[in-house]
């Protein structure tokens, strides 16, 4: 796979994964954690047996495609049958594939529910089993579906639980289902990755939009990830960046199947360059080319924050992450700051001049772009009879920038405001049941916030990304 080297996760946990050690594993976003646990499950794998040994559960569709889509590569020397089953996806086809006899499934906690009740899945062998994005699922409300696959599987496997952020709940699933965990934890100062720079933008609430979209004009991204709170939000916003001209889509839950696989295909492909989603997409997914991201609102908890800007910044790459605050919530980047204990640079909202400069020089790159891919011929006999005729070639350049440079788009745009997320202050302790809000049937609306980790108990089901 043109990897050179293990990652400091992979060479900490696969030794202690290959004794049969149960394992917590944590470390930042985008350093390996799914080779981290895939490797030493794949190597444990019996080829010639036809029984499903290895076991993964993530919170989202689109991550259990992807890891199991990684296993397959890494398992594809020794032919290791890798099957992904999730919701929104035929059951039927997913009970035939699950016949050819795969050895490692890759499953979201409802559909392998369904599975089990079906019984058209045994788990009886399953030696290794992994929690993918742990604390996530335990956000999510997904603990007492995980309790009952798990009475399924057999009590002397190994389990593995891996995230890049691992709040304190978390013990609740260690001492549940684990035995005698080693805790791995992969040492950095902080809990974001070094080589993304992170930055935030005051504004107001109905300011936001002509903000991202000068943003977007002066800092060109290859592709960029806009996160937003709410469906609806993600709706808007979609449709918006469409009027003023960006390939853009959006992604969240109420969207089909079918619809979310489209558009993440296009987005890696980069036919659209600019993907609009809710937290459906903040966790796991690896997608190379994420230069920006965009918090359109800043998230409702610290680690949504770490999660959402790690989607760019992996393997190495360099990120950029940009966090939009209204006056009302920086108390709320402080709490975020103190918990990734990075503290992020104030950037001033771009002018529409400099919107203007990003996109010129944008055109300057392209027009670059193309004479050193030096297929011109078939234009040179025309620009050498427009400089014979006696134009200036500076004032064809300049005609030809004019040309290319798609100016600032400044249709009026009218987006549903947001209410800003309650400070600490107010909703901490005092009324802890504004924790409850989160969730909602637009997939998390505002309200909440405050304190991070211990709060969470109370907390009902977040709106399953899952069913
Ligand atoms: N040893 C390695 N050397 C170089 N690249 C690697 C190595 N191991 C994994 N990668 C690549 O790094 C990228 C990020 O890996 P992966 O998705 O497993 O990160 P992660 O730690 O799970 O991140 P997240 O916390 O966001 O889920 C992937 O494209 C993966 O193929
Ligand atoms: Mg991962």
């Amino acid at each position: 796979m043109g990897f050179e080297e293990a990652t400091p996760i992979q060479a900490e946990t696969i030794p202690l994964s290959s004794e049969g050690k149960d394992i917590i594993g944590q470390a930042q976003t985008g350093t390996g954690k799914t080779a981290a646990f895939g490797i030493p499950m794949l190597e444990k794998i019996d080829t010639k047996s036809q029984n499903i040994q290895g076991l993964i559960i993530a919170p989202t569709r689109e991550l259990a495609i992807q890891v199991s889509e990684e296993l397959d590569r890494i398992g594809s020397e020794k032919r290791v049958r890798v099957l992904s089953v999730y919701g929104g996806q035929d059951i039927q086809r997913q009970i035939r594939a699950m016949k050819k006899g795969p050895h490692i499934i890759v499953g979201t906690p409802g559909r392998l529910l369904d599975h089990i009740k079906r019984r058209t899945l045994k788990l009886d062998e399953v030696n290794t089993l992994v929690l993918d994005e742990a604390d996530e699922m335990l956000n999510m409300g997904f603990i007492d579906d995980i309790e009952s696959i798990l009475k399924n599987v057999p009590d002397t496997r190994q389990t593995l639980l891996f995230s890049a952020t691992m709040p304190g709940p978390i013990r609740k699933i260690a001492d549940r289902f684990m035995k005698d965990p080693v805790v791995v934890k992969v040492q950095a100062k902080e809990m974001t990755v070094e080589n993304i720079e992170q930055f935030f933008v005051k504004s107001h609430e109905r300011e936001k939009f002509d903000v991202l979209s000068r943003l977007l004009n002066v800092q060109s991204p290859e592709l960029a990830i806009v996160f937003g709170r709410t469906k609806r939000r993600v709706d808007e916003l979609a449709r918006a960046l469409e009027i003023r001209g960006y390939m853009a889509e959006g992604i969240h839950g109420d969207l089909t199947q079918a619809k979310r696989m489209s558009v993440l295909k296009k987005f890696k492909a980069g036919r659209i360059d600019v993907l609009v989603a809710t937290d459906v997409a903040a966790r796991g997914l690896d997608i190379s080319g994420v230069t920006h991201v965009y918090n359109y609102d800043i998230p409702q908890d610290p680690e949504s924050y770490v999660h959402r800007i790690g989607r760019t910044g992996r393997a190495g790459k360099k990120g950029m992450a940009m966090t939009f605050v209204t006056p009302r919530e920086m108390n709320y980047l402080r709490v975020v700051e103190q918990t990734t204990r990075k503290k992020m640079e104030q950037m001033r909202p771009p002018s529409s001049s400099e919107a203007l400069e990003g996109l010129q020089r944008a055109a300057v790159d392209e027009l670059t772009e193309t004479v050193k891919k030096n297929n011109l011929e078939e234009y040179k006999v025309l620009a050498r009879e427009l400089v014979n005729n006696g134009d200036d070639s500076l004032d064809l350049i300049a005609a030809a920038l004019k040309i290319l440079t798609k100016e600032p788009d400044e249709t009026p745009i009218d987006i549903t405001p947001e209410r800003p997320l309650t400070s600490k202050k107010k909703s901490y302790r005092k009324d802890d049941k504004k924790f409850g809000n989160r969730g909602g049937n637009r997939g998390g609306k505002s309200g909440g916030g405050g304190k991070p980790y211990n709060s969470r108990q109370r907390q009902p089901k977040r709106q399953s990304r899952d069913s």
